[in-house]
């Protein structure tokens, strides 16, 4: 493929995924209140938008803390933060899975010199407490855990974090230079930016141009899908023509296919602007939630690019999505990924990039390939599998470490005995990650629950007991 000779950018490398954005809409006096509250800092402006390096969101920590009756009440707990001058951006409470108490979670601004005090006063009274901080670096000796979203709506959180389309893919972007393509892009970016969950992702109307390109993407791909894609994909994808729209002449809407997921295995799509940071992304997958772009690549190079875009999450990724094994074993690589330490987090979205991305298997003695990112770029797909590529056994802990380039083909592929040895493995992996809890998802509550304590794993024991009464009882019928 041709080489755009500008700087190769590697992902694996944790600078990288770190260079968030922050993109707001201002009006000008709100931009000379922003200049004054981030004086050392670069506002960049782009169409309309400012950008703002660094994350607000950095001063800000989560604590979840309950009080027993006896030792206070969460007007004493707010008392504490007024009398230390400490900002309260965000209060809610529910009822505790830990014990018959309430909790408390707050969100405070640490900005304030004395918020370490305040933070030992209530940690006194709380019977339980815990800290959870997006710039958890500096807070680590601490024991502070890095923030995780722990419901479903705290994914709305994601929506303005998008890592840098503006400065990280613009150099090898082929619209960079279209402006009527990056005034479309950024329609498309305040759907993602707006979006709040449990409400209908908008639909678009694509252009002539957009169903061109699509059109010429989906047919070169499904042309060499009976070839050069594994199994399970080939399986699924006359599902999503029946019943989500695929055609050549056609794109499929999100909603669509968030719903057909849905009812197969639980998933929905969420819109989101562009590339998520591995932690944000893996995060969404605890929750059965696929972050999907919505926008279509630039039509001069259709066969790959460089960017997620709505043919490689509804080509690439979806087909798999519908397949309960599938979808099971990425909700545990999301759940892996909570609150575990970057260089962790790291090296599960290598893993995760090499084989759920860029992964081939082998069947029936041939090699396929199953990773997204292939069956999506008519160009890569047929590049994977010819004589040009290294190939090597996927093994998490070597392949965990291997740097790649994200804005051209890859150099190397790994390879997986099945789709089910990769997944295997992957898992087994995901095991050795150190973190000072366990956690589950309540599908009924769509919470991640920290089982951190003996009530909560009392109740995890009685739902599966439960569960298996109901097992014992159908075993019994099958004579
Ligand atoms: C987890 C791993 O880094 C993976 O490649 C992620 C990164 N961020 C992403 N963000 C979006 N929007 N779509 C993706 O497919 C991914 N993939
Ligand atoms: N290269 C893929 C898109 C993609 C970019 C980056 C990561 C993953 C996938 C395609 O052309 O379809
Ligand atoms: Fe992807």
């Amino acid at each position: 493929m041709e080489s755009s000779g500008s700087k190769k950018r590697t992902g694996g490398a944790s600078e990288e995924q770190d260079m968030l954005i922050k993109k707001t809409k201002m009006t000008d006096k709100e931009l000379d209140e922003m200049k004054r509250s981030h004086p050392n800092q670069p506002i960049l402006k782009e169409g309309g938008n400012y950008i703002i390096e660094g994350l607000d969101s950095d001063k800000l920590v989560t604590i979840t803390f309950s009080m027993s009756h006896e030792s206070g009440s969460l007007a004493e707990a707010l008392d504490i933060f007024k009398r230390h001058k400490v900002n309260l951006e965000h209060i809610e409470s529910r009822s505790s899975h830990r014990s018959d108490e309430y909790e408390f979670i707050i969100e405070i601004n640490t900005e304030a010199p004395t918020v370490g005090k305040a933070l030992e006063e209530l940690k006194d009274k709380s019977s339980y407490f815990q800290i959870i901080s997006r710039n958890y670096k500096n807070n680590a000796a601490a024991g502070v855990v890095p923030w995780y979203p722990q419901k479903i709506a705290d994914l709305d959180k994601f929506a303005d974090q998008i890592l840098s389309y503006g400065s990280e893919l613009d150099a090898d972007h082929p619209g960079f230079t279209d402006a009527e393509y990056r005034r479309r892009r950024k329609e498309f970016a305040d759907i993602a930016y707006n979006y709040k969950h449990g409400t209908p992702i908008p639909r678009v109307e694509y252009s002539k141009e957009d169903v061109e390109t699509w059109g010429k993407v989906y047919r070169r791909l499904t042309e060499l899908y009976p070839t050069h894609a594994c199994k399970e994909h080939n399986r699924a994808f006359p599902l999503l023509i029946e019943h989500c729209g695929y055609r050549e002449d056609n794109v499929p809407q999100l909603q669509d296919i968030s719903d057909f997921l849905k009812s197969c295995t639980g998933f929905t799509l969420r819109p989101v602007a562009g590339l998520l940071s591995s932690r944000d992304f893996l995060a969404g997958l605890a929750f059965r939630v696929f972050h999907s772009t919505q926008y279509i690549r630039h039509p001069s190079r259709p066969f790959y690019t460089p960017e997620p875009d709505v043919c490689h999450e509804v080509l690439g990724h979806v087909p798999l999505l519908a397949d309960p094994s599938f979808a099971r074993f990425s909700q545990e690589i999301g759940l892996a990924s909570l609150g575990a330490p970057d260089e962790y987090v790291e090296k599960l979205a290598t893993c995760y990039w090499f084989t759920v991305e860029f992964g081939l298997c082998r069947q029936e003695g041939e090699l396929k390939a199953y990773g997204a990112g292939l069956l999506s770029s008519f160009g890569e797909l047929e590049y994977c599998l010819s004589d040009k590529p290294e190939v090597r056994e996927f093994m998490p802990e070597k392949t965990g470490v291997q740097k790649y380039p994200i804005t051209e083909y890859q150099p190397v592929y790994y390879v997986a005995d099945s789709f089910d040895d990769a997944k295997d493995k992957m898992i087994n992996f995901a095991a050795t990650i150190p973190r000072p809890f366990s956690v589950r998802y309540d599908p009924y509550t769509q919470q991640v629950i920290t089982l951190d304590t003996r009530p909560q794993v009392e109740e995890l024991i009685r739902d599966i007991n439960s569960e298996m009464k109901v097992l014992l009882d159908a075993i019994n019928k099958f004579r």
